[in-house]
């Protein structure tokens, strides 16, 4: 009875006390908020998002501009959607907006935020990203994984050869994730595929969960009441995650004091031989590095890596599908650079210059993450004139970035990947007009292992394989709706039917 009139007290209270603070920034001159739509009592501008919220957000930035003010719920929100603005809010004053809100379900996941995606901006997270950035990323250890991202595609070509032989329509969505998750799971674990555990299951589960619109990130004093059951499933997920992971540090750790590896260490073997050494030696925090920062730095690797890639090389698949005479010469520029009957290296892909472009331009119109993953201000600052208070959510408006007729000229909704044709834009997080990876300290640490992935899974299968649609729909008919979530996919799964384009005997 307590507990029920508490809730209606602090349900009446929060909103108008918002109410109250928002009037006074609003009319202190010092306290000016960049311009937004008007919203509801207690929802603010909630309702307008709709299911499909960076189309929603792109179209209220045109009328309010590229500083806009949103209210989502009791979490002041701050939308940024012109070059200019990003430069401002992820280089010129980085370090005030380089934290991250507190988001329930990612807390759940990563051990109490003990890895870096989800991580306050402070001493911890920059140890962490250090760590990872100069121990895991680095160019030379993502290039030492090359012989094993060449066997899985081996085994994957294959596969597709024996339903090429019959015609059978492939579920393009589906194996690239099966293949692109074997390949992750192999760098980090050492195995690709281990039946004891359904990490697929648990891989959907926490894009579903950590994607859905969770009522408590907006109104956090709801938070223990987990209204949608969230957090319960979060927790649930956690588990059987923490279960895996316990079985497969435990494995290593035996395996590892009885042979030598030979070079061919893995993830967990790298971050267990760490374990226990105190990082930080430049930073007055130091911090012991134990078995919960290996698994919640496992866990933003995988959560960084598969869904991302696997988004990524769908929507190129899905505009190379959609668009002949691109493809027909993507696939010229492979033969003349791979050869018309080999496998695709990774040392090809430094020349295969149209394919960088048909990437772009695919990253450009299908941004894989098209809000960002959300920063947060650490204090209150002027930025531009406004006022941006402490604690709001700050959101890099990729999708409308990259549809930006002021930008990409009239044409910018068309997939032209010639515009990057002797142009200097791009996406490594410099040219604030395309930041697919983000920009500043906490842009992307994995863009290398990230582009490798999409640059090698296209171009195999489109040197290797002829995709056609099934029969009766032409390219242009294909469907390119979106689904909104963590990262932005297809709605539909795209499927085709591929032919073999290359001889028989050098794809085995
Ligand atoms: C197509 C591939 C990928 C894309 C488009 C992508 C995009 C992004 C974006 C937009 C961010 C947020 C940047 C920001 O907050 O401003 C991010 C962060 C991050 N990504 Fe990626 N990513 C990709 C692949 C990867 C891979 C392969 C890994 C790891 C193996 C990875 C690990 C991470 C981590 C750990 C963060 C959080 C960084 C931090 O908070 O400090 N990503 N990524």
């Amino acid at each position: 009875m307590y507990e029920s009139t508490m809730f209606v007290i602090l349900l009446i209270l929060v909103p108008i006390l918002l109410l109250v603070y928002r009037r006074w920034t609003t009319s202190n001159p010092h306290h000016k908020l960049p311009p937004g739509p008007r919203g509801l009592p207690i929802i603010g501008n909630l309702h307008m998002l709709g299911t499909l919220p960076h189309r929603a957000i792109t179209e209220l930035a045109k009328h309010y501009g590229p500083i806009m003010s949103l209210s989502l719920g009791s979490v002041p929100a701050i939308v940024v959607s012109s070059p200019q603005a990003a430069e401002l809010f992820l280089k010129t004053h980085d370090t005030v907006f380089a934290s991250r809100p507190k988001i329930q379900v990612a807390e759940l996941y990563s051990y109490g935020v003990k890895g870096i995606a989800f991580t306050p901006y402070g001493p911890y997270w920059r140890n962490m990203r250090k760590f990872c950035t100069r121990e895991l990323l680095t160019t030379k250890v993502i290039d030492s994984f090359a012989w094993m991202r060449k066997e899985e595609l081996g085994f994957f070509v294959e596969s597709i050869r024996e339903a090429a032989s019959s015609r059978v329509a492939l579920d393009v969505t589906k194996i690239v994730g099966e293949l692109i998750q074997d390949m992750i799971c192999r760098m980090l674990f050492g195995k690709s595929r281990d039946v004891r555990f359904d990490l697929s299951g648990i891989l959907e589960e926490m894009t579903e969960t950590g994607g859905a619109f969770n009522i408590a990130d907006y109104f956090p004093f709801l938070r223990a009441l987990d209204l949608q059951g969230l957090a319960r499933r979060a927790r649930r997920t956690s588990k059987d995650f923490d279960e895996m992971l316990e079985l497969i540090i435990d494995e290593h750790e035996v395996i590892g004091n009885l042979e030598e590896k030979n070079g061919k260490e893995d993830f967990v073997d790298m971050l267990l031989s760490l374990k226990n050494r105190t990082t930080g030696t430049n930073d007055q925090l130091g911090f012991t590095f134990d078995r919960a920062n290996v698994k919640a730095i496992i866990l933003d690797m995988i959560f960084g890596a598969v869904d991302t890639s696997h988004t990524a090389v769908i929507w190129v698949m899905s505009e190379l599908t959609r668009h002949p005479r691109v493809m027909s010469r993507v696939q010229k520029e492979l033969e003349m650079v791979v050869g018309d009957n080999d496998i695709v290296e990774e040392a090809h892909l430094s020349k295969l210059d149209y394919l960088y472009m048909v990437v772009k331009e695919s990253l450009r119109l299908h941004p894989v993450a098209p809000l960002s993953v959300p920063h947060e201000s650490t204090e209150d600052i002027l930025v531009n004139g406004y006022h941006i208070p402490k604690k709001s959510r700050i959101i890099i408006n990729n999708w409308g970035l990259g549809r930006d007729s002021n930008v990409w000229s009239e044409n910018a909704l068309e997939f032209i990947p010639e515009r990057f044709s002797g142009s200097k834009i791009d996406l490594q997080g410099q040219d604030f007009q395309f930041i697919p990876f983000g920009s500043g300290r906490r842009g992307c640490p994995g863009l290398h292992l990230g582009l490798i992935n999409i640059q090698l899974l296209v171009a195999q299968m489109v040197h290797c394989f002829d995709w056609d649609l099934s029969t009766g729909t032409s390219p242009t008919e294909l469907e390119m709706d979106e689904k909104f979530g963590l990262t932005m996919s297809r709605l539909d799964h795209l499927v085709a039917t591929p032919t073999v384009r290359v001889r028989e005997k050098h794809l085995t």
